[in-house]
Order: C-alpha cells, then structure tokens, then sequence
C-alpha cells in the first residue's frame, strides 16, 4: 500500500535537526537547506523559451497587413521579416524596409546558393524568404512574423511542420471580407471576382492551420490581442519548438 506520507525525491539527511517553525525565516531556510543536504537553487524552472517562427496567413483582404503593423507596435522582440523580391522599386518603396529589391539575376543566385527558405513567381516577378535574415533576428532572441498566402503557408508548412505556429486570419464571415475589399477601393471588379473566388477556397485550408483568429469589422485590436495571447502561450509551452533553419 502506498505510504500516505509524501517525501517527494527529497532525502531528509537523518541526523540534521530541523529548527523550529517559529524560527525567523532565514534560519528556517538555511535549516530546510541542511536538512535536504542542498541549497536551493535560483535558476529558472521554466525551460527557456525558444524564438518562434510566427506565419500569419489568410485570403487577400482580411487585414494581414493591418494586424501585422498593429502587433509590431504593441509587441517588443519580434521582426517583420523583410521579402526579397526581383520586381523594380515602387515610389515610394524603401530597399530593406518594404522589401530587398535584387535584380533577377541576384535572385537566381540565392536561390542556387540555398539561401531562401522558400520562393514563388508571383506574377512574373519573384518573391522570397532569406534564411540569413531568420537566423541573425533568431540569434537575437527576436520572434519572426512571416506574412505569406495560404499557398506560400502550405508550401512552408512542407518546410517547416510543426517547428513554426501557423495562424489563419480571418473576416467574421464571407459577406464582412466581401464588403472589406470593395470599402478597400485597390481592385476593379475582375480582381475582386478572383480575389472573392479564391478566397472560398482558400478558407478550406483552415485546419491545416494551429490556429484561427478572427479579424472582425472594427476589431483590428482584438485580433491582435489574440495574436498575442497565442504568442504567450507558445511562450510557455512544456515542449518548446525548435526551428532549424
Ligand atoms: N478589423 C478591421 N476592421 C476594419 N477594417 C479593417 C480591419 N482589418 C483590416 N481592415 C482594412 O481592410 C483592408 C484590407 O486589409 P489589409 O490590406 O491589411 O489586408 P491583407 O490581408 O494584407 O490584404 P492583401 O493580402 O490583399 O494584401 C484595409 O483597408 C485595412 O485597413
């Protein structure tokens, strides 16, 4: 039968009295210290907490960007990772802010010397993720966010299982994302027919996902909010991830 005494691993040493309870707290401590034949240690408990890869997905529209650019200013330690693409520089576009602009040829060189996580053409213009620029900011302790479409989330989903968080940003319904685009005036109507098409579609890849969050009309801060609720929790996971990149 079990005892109904509980020790824990702790081996009391046989011959060390205790001191009394009423002693004063310092030499109840150093009594307790003797008596299990250690001093107690003042490292952290916790196992240490590994940065994260955050990939943060969803259909055009949804407010990736917005829920990016919010969760930036309110969150320390965490880098929005910088694309690299071949496509010329907008009016307006900073290199290494908006985007690393390289020539096509500079590009294929990376891609040849292994130095992109993952690429795609994205309407004739190429577009990828650095790996140097992940491990620098992982070095430094920072969280990456990646922003990607549900084809590039799946794509590094293949890369990365389940070492990187996936979350599926999302409109309340259909009809809120439908209005949000139109409200958003950047499309004609043969964009937001494809945009709104793909869309349905793409909200069928949800469960491949770790997460959903709801981006709904006028909430931007709750989303947020628990995007970073997400963040902490994976903080505080028994089982860290580990990325290796
Ligand atoms: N919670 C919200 N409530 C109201 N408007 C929002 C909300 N979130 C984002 N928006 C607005 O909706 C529009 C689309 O947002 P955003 O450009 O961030 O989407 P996106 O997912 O990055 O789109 P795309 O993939 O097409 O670049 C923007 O005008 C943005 O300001």
């Amino acid at each position: 039968m079990a005892s109904a005494t509980r020790t824990g691993d702790g081996r009391r040493s046989p011959f060390v009295p205790l001191p009394p309870s009423d002693a004063d707290k310092a030499e109840l401590y150093k009594g307790l210290e003797a008596a299990l034949g250690s001093s107690f240690s003042s490292e952290p408990l916790s196992p240490p907490c590994n940065p994260l890869i955050i990939v943060i997905s969803g259909p055009s529209g949804v407010g990736k960007d917005a829920v990016i650019k919010r969760l930036l200013e309110v969150r320390q330690q965490i880098h929005f990772l910088v694309t690299a693409t071949s496509r010329a520089k907008r009016p307006g576009e900073v290199d290494g802010k908006d985007y690393y602009f390289v020539t096509k040829e500079e590009f294929l060189s990376m891609v040849e010397r292994n130095e992109l996580l993952e690429y795609a053409l994205v309407y004739g213009d190429y577009k990828g993720i650095p790996k140097q620029q992940i491990r620098d900011y992982m070095a430094k302790g920072y969280d990456i966010v990646l922003r990607v479409d549900v084809q590039g989330a799946a794509t590094l989903k293949s890369i990365l299982g389940d070492s990187a968080v996936f979350i599926f940003l999302v409109a309340e319904s259909e009809a809120a994302l439908v209005k949000r685009l139109i409200d958003r005036r950047t499309e004609t109507a043969e964009m937001l027919l494809v945009r709104v098409a793909t869309a349905r579609e793409e909200v069928k890849h949800m469960k491949k996902f770790d997460y959903v969050v709801v981006n709904a009309e006028g909430k931007l801060d709750g989303a947020v909010k628990l995007v970073e609720s997400i963040i902490d929790a994976e903080k505080a996971r028994v089982r860290q991830r580990n990325v290796q990149i």
